[in-house]
């Protein structure tokens, strides 16, 4: 790609994110690792960075591992020092010469050789004192390349070297100069260039480099964030989320997608392989949020950490620290006991008890603290396993189900954080994998967070909203169910942290915004529920096209709408195969009969070995109660209007007379059925005439009195052969294997089966292999706000039973 061309992708008002507010990105060195993955960084930029962003890198993947071997093999004089030097050199040269144009290419190996002349000449004459110079290297070749390849590539960036700006007090605390800091960054910062900054690095105060420790990259990025006041800090990292245990230990661990910022900060602190103790440090005092993404898999949404309501401070996870030390004095308790545990950073402690727990490294130094004070101490291998969440120290059920499932293990204490975010448990014994995942299992299983919108708020959603609060109530496999989404034609209310379930309708009439189709998938791509379930009640075929995204999403659906059941053989097939593809359950019993159970029935027989081969019936509530009620005494038309009011037809209810709703119920069923065909292949009787086909649905209804002479004289006919007139659905296999399907007026004897159904009755007649004789029938209201309210409710408890008990699977290095 030429350099201009690219370059305008990212001008401010053509950004794809057009924000306003400083973003910061890091991608950590496995993000960084080959040519391959650092293209997939560059793309990330161009979908999600704009020019006045941070990039701040890591090392590209194993050059810090290497740059510290070659720093003990210079302590120890060891003669493959060249070697390891030629290795790291080739290797950065690769990258160089895979990811650059020759011109760029050709200066960047220049400065590599430079770079490598300088680094053999400290790791032969004064390593010692120039490590952490050593170290730099890997974050100084990473940003220059970056920042090379996005200038190339996507957009005019340069490349910030971290110790020109960044200044730490002291070095063990890591404490930053905020004031020095901020002034000397301000100053590098160029306008409409993206800086690609280095992570990890910094000077001291007496300007010599200096390095933030494990993870700094992070640190640093967190750091940067708060000296320009971003927005958002993300950290693209090799993981697709911070986990409620480490996935690669529990492979049960779930996916946490909100985690306040207090519990962020606690799970650094007890050992979370992902978050840091440090990183979120610098956040604190800001309203930054901080979100954690994979770099191998950008559209799955990460984990998102700030300030949350209700619903994130529930969600509960279970960490551990193997390799500890439990120190038991009398000079641990009182006010030496809380002195000892500040001045060794202890895990937790007990100042009653008299009891501190310390990382290994610690013991000498506690060692000679107690010697000044004259007392005695046991030291005692130990581990900490603990539960974290919002505030959890208060939750009485959380206290009980920890210490019931700890019964069997080696408990030697459990303690309170002072922080009130995590119980911990000492542990005389490591912490198994057994034991983790146990204790895990027990305490997260049935939290798993299902998201609910209801797109469609006219007659039957407003129904399903108002039987929702109940149903939430009673219902145990909804217990983690959230209302999240109100969607009509036109405007949506989307709230993360639930909207509340009582005022559903008033709320959505107050606070709805308008909304595009754009706005809608993006929200639904990003939600932070472990399932999101969308529910369909509107009529409208445009809405049924999204299906195929939801489906690409992961997201499930439940439709009383027709319209995606009944589309082409094509769409259908693919519709399936996609929602198949990403484990999305759709289910969409009430799209015929309403609230009974057919299409449960049909896959019943079909799943248990069954072949049906015969479908009829009276599929349409609204001509059920037409026909069933219409005997002359009054006109047609009047019964119509009659049943639109009771909202047992469709919105626009030539769809009902049409023939088409019960040519797109019978296509449903017998595609459930296991035959394939489409609406073309089913013949339709339309019993509108077509003068009032094409009229606006106000017009139509005003001129409905035009039906009433061709009704009036079907009935007479039939009446006079002692019959009635019935609009019946049909479809059979015959033995050869010819479908035959049609829907239509029919004139039946007065006692057949389909003629006398108590009005807006369904009748489904099947034959099978299994039914021949005596055909299975199923019956009953098959239209109406209260049946087909109570259909979706069932299928939304069955969709629930069936999300509750799945796992999220974590996503490790883009492998799938
Ligand atoms: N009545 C019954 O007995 C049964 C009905 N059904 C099905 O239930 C569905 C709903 O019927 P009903 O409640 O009577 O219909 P209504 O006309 O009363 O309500 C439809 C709702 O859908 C919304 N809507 C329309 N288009 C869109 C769109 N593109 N995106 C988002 N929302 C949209 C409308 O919003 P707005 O107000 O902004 O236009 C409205 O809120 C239909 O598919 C019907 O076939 C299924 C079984 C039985
Ligand atoms: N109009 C339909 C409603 C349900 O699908 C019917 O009458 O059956």
């Amino acid at each position: 790609m030429k350099q201009s061309n690219a370059a305008e992708k990212l001008t401010a008002d053509q950004n794809q994110l057009a924000k306003h507010a400083i973003q910061v990105h890091k991608f950590g060195g496995s993000s960084l690792a080959s040519a391959q993955c650092i293209v997939r960084v560059v793309d990330i930029i161009r979908q999600h960075c704009q020019l006045n962003d941070i990039v701040v890198v890591s090392a590209n993947g194993g050059t810090t591992d290497a740059l510290f071997a070659l720093y003990h093999q210079a302590i120890l004089q060891t003669e493959t020092l060249e070697i390891s030097l030629h290795d790291i050199k080739s290797m950065q040269a690769q990258l160089i010469s895979e990811l650059l144009s020759s011109s760029n290419e050709k200066r960047l190996l220049t400065q590599l050789d430079a770079d490598c002349a300088q680094l053999k000449k400290w790791l032969e004459n004064s390593p010692q004192q120039h490590q952490a110079d050593i170290l730099a290297f890997g974050e100084l070749w990473s940003a220059r390349l970056l920042s090379e390849v996005l200038s190339e590539k996507v957009c005019p960036s340069f490349m910030v070297d971290s110790r020109d700006f960044l200044v730490i007090d002291n070095d063990k605390a890591c404490q930053v100069n905020t004031q020095v800091s901020k002034t000397q960054l301000y100053q590098l910062k160029q306008r409409h260039k993206l800086a690609v900054i280095t992570g990890y690095i910094a000077k001291n105060s007496q300007n010599e480099t200096c390095t933030l420790g494990r993870n700094g990259s992070d640190y640093s990025a967190t750091i940067m964030a708060s000296l320009v006041g971003a927005l958002n800090v993300t950290l693209w990292t090799d993981v697709d989320g911070i986990y409620s245990a480490d996935p690669r230990v529990v492979p049960s661990a779930r996916k946490l997608h909100r985690l306040p910022n207090g519990v962020a900060k606690e799970l650094g602190r007890l050992g979370n392989p992902v978050l840091h103790a440090k990183t979120l440090q610098p956040l604190t005092d800001h309203s930054t949020h901080l979100h954690v993404a994979s770099s191998f898999d950008p559209s799955i949404s990460g984990t998102e950490i700030g300030k949350f309501g209700q619903i994130a401070k529930q969600e509960l996870s279970v960490t551990f620290l193997n390799d500890l030390l439990l120190a038991q004095s009398d000079s641990f308790t009182g006010n030496l006991g809380e002195q000892a545990q500040q001045e060794f950073s202890a895990v937790c402690g007990d100042d009653k008890a008299g009891f501190i727990v310390i990382h290994q490294e610690q013991q000498k130094a506690v060692s000679q603290w107690l010697a000044s004070h004259d007392t005695e101490v046991k030291f005692t291998p130990a581990s900490i396993l603990a539960t974290v969440g919002h505030k959890v120290i208060h939750h009485g059920d959380v206290q009980a189900r920890f210490k019931r499932s700890l019964r069997h293990s080696k408990t030697f204490a459990r303690v309170n954080s002072p922080n009130e975010h995590s119980i911990m448990a000492v542990l005389t014994q490591a912490c198994t994998t057994e034991l983790l995942n146990n204790v895990h299992h027990d305490m997260t299983k049935d939290a798993r967070h299902i998201g609910l919108v209801v797109a469609g708020l006219g007659n039957i959603g407003e129904r399903f909203l108002e039987m929702l609060p109940a149903q939430l109530s009673r219902v145990p496999a909804l217990e983690n169910v959230h209302l999240v989404g109100l969607v009509s034609s036109k405007k949506a209310l989307f709230n993360n942290d639930g909207i509340e379930v009582n005022q559903a309708l008033s709320l959505y009439q107050k606070d709805a915004q308008p909304i595009d189709k754009s706005e809608l998938m993006s929200w639904l791509a990003n939600h932070p529920y472990d399932e999101l379930v969308v529910v369909d009640v509107t009529p409208s075929e445009q809405f049924s096209l999204l299906y195929e995204d939801f489906f690409k999403q992961g997201i499930h659906v439940i439709g009383a709408n027709k319209w995606a059941a009944s589309s082409s053989t094509d769409n259908y097939k693919s519709l399936l195969a996609s929602a198949a593809k990403s484990k999305s359950l759709w289910f969409g019993n009430t799209t015929v009969g309403a609230g009974l159970p057919i299409n449960y029935a049909i896959n019943d027989l079909l799943n248990s070995g069954d072949n049906i081969t015969e479908i009829s019936g009276i599929f349409s509530g609204t001509l059920s109660w037409i026909f069933e009620t219409y005997d002359g005494t009054l006109p047609f038309s009047k019964l119509m209007l009659d049943a639109l009011s009771q909202g047992i037809t469709e919105p626009d209810p030539r769809e009902d007379l049409s023939g088409r709703d019960v040519q797109r119920k019978l296509l449903i069923l017998a595609r459930a059925a296991g035959f394939e065909l489409s609406l073309a292949d089913i013949k339709c009787q339309n019993l509108v005439p077509d003068a009032l086909q094409t009229l606006s649905i106000p017009d139509f209804l005003a001129a409905a009195d035009q039906l009433d002479s061709f009704f009036s004289e079907q009935l007479n006919q039939a009446k006079e052969q002692q019959c009635c007139i019935r609009y019946i659905a049909r479809f059979s296999v015959s033995e050869s294997g010819k479908l035959t399907a049609k829907v239509g007026l029919e004139v039946l004897s007065n006692n057949d089966a389909f003629a006398n159904l108590t009005p807006c009755d369904n009748i489904f007649q099947i034959k099978s292999g299994w039914y021949q004789e005596n055909p299975l029938i199923i019956r009953g209201p098959g239209a109406g706000r209260d049946v087909t309210a109570s259909g979706i409710h069932s299928d939304l408890v069955n969709i629930c039973q069936r999300l509750n008990t799945r796992q999220s699977q974590v996503k490790l290095k883009g492998i799938d």
